[in-house]
C-alpha cells in the first residue's frame, strides 16, 4: 500500500475546474518537486495535502485513511512568506509551534512540560544552524534566517509530511543555495516524505526525488475554466542528479 494515495481527485472553485483526474501513489520518504505555469493549481493541491482544502471528487489517503479536513501534526507546511510571530524571539517561535498543541486543556505549558519542550526546540534550532541568535527578533533575522526558523517551527510537530510552497522564492541565490543542502539533510535525516512547489525548474531537478508537472492537456480558450490541470510529467530523478543530467532532463522536460 501507498503511503500517500489520490485517486481520481478532481478540484472545482465554482465553475473553475483547477485540477481534474490526479491519479498518484506516493511513497514514504520521497521528495516530490511540483513545476507548472502560475494559475494551475499547485497550491491547491499542497491545500488539499493539507487538509485546508477538500477536494471536489477523488479521495486522497495517508496511510490508508482520508485526510482529516482539517490540518494535523502529520503535516506541517513551511510558505514562501515566513510565518513567525514577530513579537517573540527565535526560541519562543519554536517553543510555541509545540506549546499550541499541548496547551489545549491547561491554557499554557509549565514546569516539566515546558522544559522538555525546550530542549527540543534548542536541538530543532541547532539544526538549522539559529543557535548564535536564539534570543534574536524575527525583524533582526536575514531572509534565509528567518526560512530557517519558519522550517524549525514545521519540524517541531514532528511532522511525517512536510509541504514546502516556494520555500525558497524570496532568498538571494547564495542563501538559497545553503538553504537546498539545510533541506536535504533534513529531508534525509528525518525520513520525510516532502511535497515542494517551486517556480524554479531546476531547483525541482536538484532537490526532488521525483519530479511532477502539472499542465493542462485540453485547454479552450473560449471556456478557460472549463478543463483543470493534471500531472502531465512524473519522472523520478536519481538523489541529487549532476549538473549535466540535469540540464537535458529540463531540456525533456520543456520540449515535450
Ligand atoms: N480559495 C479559492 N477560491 C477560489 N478560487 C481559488 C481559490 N484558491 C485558488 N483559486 C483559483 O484556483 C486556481 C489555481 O490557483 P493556485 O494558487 O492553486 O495556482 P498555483 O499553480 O499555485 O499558482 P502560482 O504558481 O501563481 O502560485 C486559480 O485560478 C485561482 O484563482
Amino acid at each position: 500500500m501507498s503511503f500517500i494515495s489520490i485517486k481520481n481527485v478532481w478540484k472545482y472553485y465554482g465553475d473553475n475546474l483547477v485540477l481534474e483526474r490526479l491519479n498518484l501513489e506516493v511513497k514514504q520518504g520521497e521528495f516530490v518537486s511540483m513545476v507548472g505555469a502560475s494559475g494551475c493549481g499547485k497550491s491547491t493541491f499542497l491545500n488539499m495535502l493539507l487538509g485546508r482544502e477538500q477536494p471536489s471528487k477523488g479521495t486522497i489517503t495517508l496511510d490508508g485513511s482520508t485526510l482529516k479536513d482539517e490540518p494535523d501534526a502529520d503535516r506541517g507546511i513551511v510558505f514562501q512568506k515566513y510565518s513567525v510571530f514577530p513579537h517573540l524571539t527565535v526560541l519562543q517561535n519554536v517553543m510555541i509551534a509545540d506549546e499550541f498543541s499541548k496547551a489545549k486543556v491547561v491554557g499554557w505549558t509549565f514546569g516539566n512540560s515546558k522544559k522538555i519542550i525546550k530542549e527540543k526546540a534548542l536541538e530543532f534550532i541547532n539544526a538549522v544552524g539559529l543557535a548564535p541568535a536564539i534570543n534574536k527578533y524575527p525583524h533582526e533575522l536575514s531572509g534565509g534566517m528567518q526560512q530557517r526558523l519558519a522550517i524549525a517551527q514545521a519540524l517541531m510537530k514532528a511532522p511525517k509530511v512536510l509541504l514546502l510552497d516556494e520555500p525558497f522564492g524570496a532568498l538571494d541565490p547564495g542563501i538559497r543555495s545553503d538553504m537546498h543542502e539545510l533541506i536535504h539533510d533534513i529531508w534525509q535525516k528525518n525520513k520525510l516524505t516532502i511535497f515542494m512547489v517551486t517556480h524554479d525548474i531546476k531547483e525541482g531537478f536538484e532537490l526532488g526525488s521525483r519530479l511532477w508537472v502539472f499542465d493542462k492537456l485540453r485547454d479552450d480558450p473560449q471556456a478557460p475554466n472549463a478543463y483543470g490541470a493534471q500531472v502531465t510529467f512524473d519522472l523520478p530523478l536519481s538523489a541529487r542528479a549532476n549538473k549535466e543530467e540535469v540540464n537535458k532532463m529540463i531540456e525533456k522536460v520543456r520540449y515535450n
